[in-house]
């Protein structure tokens, strides 16, 4: 061997040696965290798969029953997962501006909402988020009450329809998604009643497939899901999807451009017509002081995608299993009638901004329900260097962090007897003790969900239209839906329910 490739061969090799060593310290601090043990390549995605039958919360629950309020898992053996379900820690993250970008399961989602703002990091997401902030305005919000009437005023007359058990979160999925398109795009998709519609399959497809990968360690990577039965039809349903945003962005484009020219359209001046403004008009009109504007359509589309995703399948989830429940409850399922019936009498009336702001009983159902059952069960950041939290722990750089909502909220240490559904945990009386990032189903801090005053109306003004209208009661005594936390959380079998007119 000439004396240069012996010379390259020890340099590789030296750096090799330093690199694996490097690589085993760096393991040796992380499994410093009590966790499973894993096995060569696979990690623990062999539990998940195996033991737990992919069933994210099962598996969650058995570990920090097992391991405590931190623990670590591997997936595969590249990435490794702390989770927390511990408020003291969780803020420790949250509350801090440093630990903001998304860990590496959200990517997943660029194909779909691309680097919008949930995805986002750094400086685009600063600009967005300041951008957007204004969007949600409480009088901006306040014009789409009369968008959640119209669209509960259809689920209940479909919900009186239904004879015998049905699964709520069918018909809660239709309802939303009818909510979301005006809110956010300004469209009407009509979902409740043309659920076999091109759009509204292709959000089903979308959803249900991108569900089924999270589940699926070996297609977390593009190169085999792209080939696989759900990523085909991912990408087919995305074509679909894409192409209305794309459509909706520019024909609302051209038509506020048309408009400008024109003042104000004779139409509308006729007829003295106050147009509803959607999320996406409000993209539209963002500019700076030279009148340029702030996001091109690429980036305006990236926005309402992300608002199609995150604002209508969390609130479905949020209100099928608020509705679960009160048919549980027949406590406050009584309570709650005796609430509308102060709030409207015998008027059947629309409820109104100043209504929904005096359903404190309303509230509490939503907000204890959102304990037990987080639409968003667990979420994720990527830590960039070694972060001391409580206990003596040190969280590596390179790892993932997931906090754990769903445990947080089931967790006897901060709720006494943690299976009992008691809305007046809620009771300002009762919250003053607790610890603050106890309760997070909104996330907390910098980058806590902006859609929040909105979603919290939406569920406050649907469960309140189906409580004036129907009785709702449980399939069968002591029915309970198996949940299972995905990107979003879910009933195995459905939320299954019986409605009868009140
Ligand atoms: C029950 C309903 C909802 C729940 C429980 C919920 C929960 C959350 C949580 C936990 C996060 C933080 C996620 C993370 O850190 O990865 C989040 C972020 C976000 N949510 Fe919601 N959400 C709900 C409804 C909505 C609605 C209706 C919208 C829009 C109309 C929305 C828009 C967003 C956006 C854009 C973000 C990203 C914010 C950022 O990173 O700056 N959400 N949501």
């Amino acid at each position: 061997m000439d004396p240069i490739t012996l010379a390259l061969l020890l340099v590789f090799l030296a750096g090799a040696t330093y690199l694996l060593s490097q690589r085993r310290k760096w393991v040796r601090q992380v499994d410093l965290i009590p966790g499973p043990p894993a096995i060569p390549i696979l990690g623990n995605t062999w539990d998940i798969m195996w033991r737990f039958k992919f069933n994210q919360t099962r598996t969650m629950e058995a570990w920090t029953k097992k391991y405590g309020d931190v623990f670590r898992f591997w997936v595969g053996c590249s990435v490794p997962v702390v989770v927390l379900v511990k408020p003291e820690d969780v803020e420790i993250i949250l509350s801090s501006n440093k630990h903001i970008e998304k860990s590496y399961v959200y990517r997943q989602l660029h194909p779909w909402i691309g680097t919008g703002l949930l995805t986002s990091s750094g400086k685009k997401w600063h600009t967005r988020r300041k951008l957007i902030t204004p969007t949600f305005h409480f009088r901006i919000l306040d014009q789409f009450i009369e968008v959640f009437n119209r669209h509960s005023d259809i689920l209940v007359s479909r919900l009186l329809k239904t004879s015998g058990t049905i699964n709520i979160h069918e018909f809660m999925t239709l309802c939303t998604l009818d909510v979301i398109c005006e809110t956010a795009m300004g469209t009407k998709v009509n979902a409740q009643k043309e659920k076999d519609s091109s759009y509204v399959t292709a959000i089903h497809d979308v959803i249900t497939s991108f569900h089924a990968r999270t589940m699926k360690p070996w297609l977390h990577g593009d190169a085999l899901f792209n080939v696989s039965k759900d990523g085909r039809t991912f990408n087919k349903a995305l074509t679909v999807l894409h192409k209305y945003t794309r459509d909706v962005v520019e024909s609302r484009r051209r038509e506020r451009e048309s408009n400008r020219r024109d003042s104000l359209s004779a139409t509308d001046k006729e007829l003295g017509m106050k147009k509803r403004i959607a999320f996406l008009d409000q993209l539209l009109q963002a500019s700076d002081s030279s009148g340029k504007p702030l996001l091109d359509d690429g980036g305006i589309q990236e926005e309402v995608d992300t608002f199609m995703f995150e604002g209508h399948d969390t609130t479905a989830a949020g209100i099928s299993f608020i509705l679960y429940n009160i048919a549980a409850h027949p406590e406050v399922q009584d309570k709650l009638a005796e609430e509308m019936d102060d709030i409207f009498g015998d008027s059947s009336r629309p409820a109104t901004s100043q209504d929904l702001q005096n359903m404190k009983y309303a509230e509490r159902v939503v907000k204890e329900s959102l304990r037990l059952y987080p639409s968003v069960p667990v979420f994720g950041r990527s830590i960039h260097e070694d972060l001391p939290i409580t206990g003596g722990h040190v969280i590596p750089a390179g790892c993932s962090v997931a906090m754990s909502v769903l445990l947080m909220g089931r967790n006897a240490k901060h709720w006494p007897n943690p299976e009992k559904f008691d809305p007046d945990r809620f009771l300002p009386e009762n919250t003053v003790s607790r610890h603050p990032y106890a309760y997070v189903p909104f996330s907390a801090g910098a980058r806590n969900c902006i859609g929040q005053k909105f979603a919290m109306m939406e569920m406050k003004s649907t469960v309140s239209k189906v409580i004036r209208h129907c009785k709702l009661s449980l399939p069968y005594p002591g029915y309970k839906p198996e949940v299972e936390g995905r990107a979003i959380l879910k009933a195995n079998d459905g939320v299954l329910l019986r409605i009868s007119p009140r």
